[in-house]
């Protein structure tokens, strides 16, 4: 039995496309909801009427997905993982980094894997799951304790037909994500643009090549793979174009009045970047832009006397 915790986009995703009946969403506690039933709609293909049960307490799963968003995976797997067995590898879907690092730090017993993907699932209402995009899922080992389950898991995701690899060194795969996310997320987020309009806004060319630098200082002195703030930017750019009519998630959040995951993006590169004596303001610049974005508008008013965003960035409604 496969356990996915986080009955969100990315868990109905691939509890809709895993063999039916091996499949279990975790509850909340003491939920009396109903377990999840919502149409899936493929790439291509008709919609699917898919229903997921909850896991009870008497099933013992052999994997737990973690599907949450990052800021709230950690609380998550606290109420969780006391009655999930020790021995079941605990994969890690959330964007950004810190997040993986935390659980792998507070339950180094555990075997702890991370994945990176490029699939892109979206609800635009509770009873819809649209595939929206395919792309492909890497998964590694956080913990050493965690290698020798790589194969069997990477086996077992492939049998949701989705493109699924090993990934060597995951924490690379996801620093690589995260610099296109860093460059991408709070721009279209403060700009309350779709990615590929971004490019031209005064703002992001004001802002994108510094930037990059801060980002390629950062990667350079913390062990990444050096890249020049030139080829950070390409990259970046490259995504918003091949990406140029999507909300992000960031910006989705925004809208709808969700937590962003702005502390594991750019504040975290910033809080490194402070770690490591790398100077990082336009990472805390975008950090605090976005944050203010999700306070309560009277809060923005107060605080610090400034006008409010809407005002500072005309596109934002
Ligand atoms: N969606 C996508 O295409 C992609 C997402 N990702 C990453 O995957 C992660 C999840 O994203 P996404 O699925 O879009 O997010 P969603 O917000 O759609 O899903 C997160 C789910 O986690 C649930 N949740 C939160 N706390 C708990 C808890 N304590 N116990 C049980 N469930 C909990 C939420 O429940 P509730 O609804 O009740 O709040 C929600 O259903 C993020 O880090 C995202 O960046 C990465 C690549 C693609
Ligand atoms: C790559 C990008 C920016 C695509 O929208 C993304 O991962 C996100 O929105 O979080």
């Amino acid at each position: 039995m496969i356990a996915i915790l986080g009955a969100g986009s990315l868990g109905r995703l691939w509890a809709a496309t895993l063999p039916a009946g091996q499949v279990a969403f975790v509850p909340r506690p003491q939920t009396s909801a109903e377990s999840p039933c919502y149409r899936f709609h493929p790439v291509n293909g008709e919609p699917v009427p898919t229903s997921v049960p909850w896991l009870t307490p008497c099933q013992s799963p052999d994997l737990l997905l973690v599907t949450t968003k990052a800021g709230d995976t950690l609380s998550a797997l606290q109420a969780t993982l006391p009655s999930i067995p020790e021995s079941t590898p605990i994969v890690l879907f959330q964007n950004g980094m810190g997040s993986q690092q935390a659980v792998s730090e507070h339950w180094p017993e555990r075997s702890v894997l991370a994945a990176s993907t490029t699939e892109g699932a979206n609800r635009p209402s509770p009873d819809r799951l649209i595939h929206a995009g395919r792309g492909q899922t890497w998964v590694g080992a956080l913990s050493g304790n965690a290698e020798c389950h790589l194969e069997t898991v990477v086996e077992r995701l492939a049998r949701s037909g989705l493109a699924i690899a090993p990934e060597a060194d995951i924490l690379a795969r996801l620093w690589h994500k995260l610099v296109i996310n860093a460059g991408i997320n709070p721009f279209t987020a403060i700009l309350d643009c779709a990615n590929g309009d971004l490019l031209s806004q005064a703002f992001y060319q004001r802002w994108i090549a510094p930037l990059c630098r801060e980002i390629s200082n950062i990667s350079q002195i913390s062990g990444q793979p050096a890249e020049a703030p030139e080829a950070i930017r390409h990259r970046i750019e490259a995504v918003a174009r091949s990406t140029s009519a999507n909300t992000s998630s960031m910006r989705a959040d925004v809208i709808a009045g969700r937590p962003t995951e702005i502390d594991y993006m750019n504040g975290y590169l910033s809080e490194l970047g402070q770690r490591l004596g790398v100077k990082t303001p336009v990472n805390q610049m975008l950090t605090e832009q976005v944050k203010q974005l999700t306070r309560p508008y009277q809060q923005q008013e107060s605080c610090d006397g400034q006008p409010p965003l809407q005002d500072l960035h005309p596109n934002r409604r």
